[in-house]
């Protein structure tokens, strides 16, 4: 029987790239799988650790002929990654891609898309701090969700075909407005991003001014702040360029919510404190229960609380190269 898609075209091969690779083939959903990136030593990587059946270095020879493509590339790589592709995409092809920005990727990508092609942006909701080809798990995508952000025009047999293939690596699927996407995970995730790399900065500050061992002496809490500020740089840093509207906007939010906290802490306000805390311990136990936390402790895969408490040689196993 034959895979939903012919030809899937995967641009860029780091973390989200790799793992749909290994998802989409373990589930039967694509005949064949090809690979582009812009450095030969990605590409040899890939090869290495078998994600595809054909790589190339011109993102052109893996669009041609392809069904599906999906751009898994920085989102500010993605208007020379359109320019290159969009002369070879066919009509029927589906192109989608898995930025954590919507409103700016339907910006750029729309008035590129060549007649009869549909563009379905998507983002899976699921990731790590790693990044490169070796960091991706066929697992990743499990019972985590897949925003996708088609516009009303778009075919919805197209858009049922992605959904399936999203749910087919294990993903629940959700269709979404783009900026309201971008709101949403402002504060969900980019923001609690920008905290993690503050802190961080902060304490390795206060380190130095103070030439005292701050960062030796710190307690698991920190240690979680650290993993997430260890995510990609030019991946966040595209994030924040890309999304500053809904950022600033819900930064402000941030911002007046941290004054009360603070003015309860300079206060002695036990009370305002204890019951915000007391709201907000209920939330996790809620984003537990509904299995929401992380699919990879169920696919013996470390849990991730497991490798940021491990020895070093266990976060190393766990982790891919880094990919520039
Ligand atoms: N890391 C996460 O947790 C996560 C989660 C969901 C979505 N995303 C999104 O997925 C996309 C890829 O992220 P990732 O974590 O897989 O990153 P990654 O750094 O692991 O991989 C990026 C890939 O893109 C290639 N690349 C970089 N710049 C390029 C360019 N100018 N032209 C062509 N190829 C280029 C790299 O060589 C690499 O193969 C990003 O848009 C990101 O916003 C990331
Ligand atoms: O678990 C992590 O390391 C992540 O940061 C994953 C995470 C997030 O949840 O914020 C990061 C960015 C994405 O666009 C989607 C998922």
């Amino acid at each position: 029987m034959s895979a939903p898609f012919k030809k899937l075209a995967l641009i860029g091969i780091g973390l989200i790239g790799s793992s749909i690779a290994l998802a989409a083939r373990r589930h039967g959903l694509v005949d064949a799988i090809a690979i582009a990136t812009r450095k030969s030593e990605t590409l040899d990587e890939a090869r290495a650790l078998n994600l595809g059946d054909v790589y190339s270095l011109d993102a052109t020879e893996a669009v041609r002929g392809a069904d599906l493509v999906i751009l898994c590339v920085p989102v500010g790589a993605y208007g020379s990654v359109m320019e290159t592709i969009a002369p070879v995409l066919e009509p029927g092809t589906i192109l989608s891609d898995v930025g954590s920005v919507k409103a700016f990727v339907h910006k750029i990508l729309a008035p590129m898309v060549p007649k009869g092609v549909s563009l379905i942006p998507g983002h899976p909701l699921a990731g790590t701090e790693h990044s490169g080809p070796a960091a991706g798990f066929a697992e990743l995508f499990m019972r985590r969700w897949c925003v996708l952000t088609p516009d009303a025009d778009t075919s919805q047999a197209d858009v049922e075909k992605l959904s399936a293939f999203w749910r087919g690596m294990g993903s629940q699927v959700e269709t979404m407005d783009p900026a309201h996407h971008d709101r949403v995970l402002a504060i969900t995730s980019h923001i609690p991003h920008l905290v993690a790399y503050n802190i961080v900065g902060t304490v390795a500050d206060l380190e130095a001014d103070t030439q005292s061992e701050v960062i030796k002496f710190s307690a698991s809490g920190f240690r979680d702040f650290t993993r997430i500020a260890a995510s990609d740089p030019v991946m966040w840093r595209d994030v924040f360029l890309t999304n500053r509207e809904a950022v600033l906007e819900m930064l402000g939010r941030f911002s007046e919510d941290l004054s009360v906290l603070q003015r309860a802490v300079r206060s002695g306000d036990g009370a305002a404190l204890e019951a915000m805390f007391t709201r907000t311990r209920a939330i996790r136990r809620s984003v537990i229960d509904a299995g929401q936390e992380t699919a990879a402790p169920d696919f013996g895969r470390p849990h991730q609380s497991d490798i940021d408490t491990a020895p070093d040689s266990v976060v190393r196993d766990h982790g891919g190269g880094d990919d520039a």
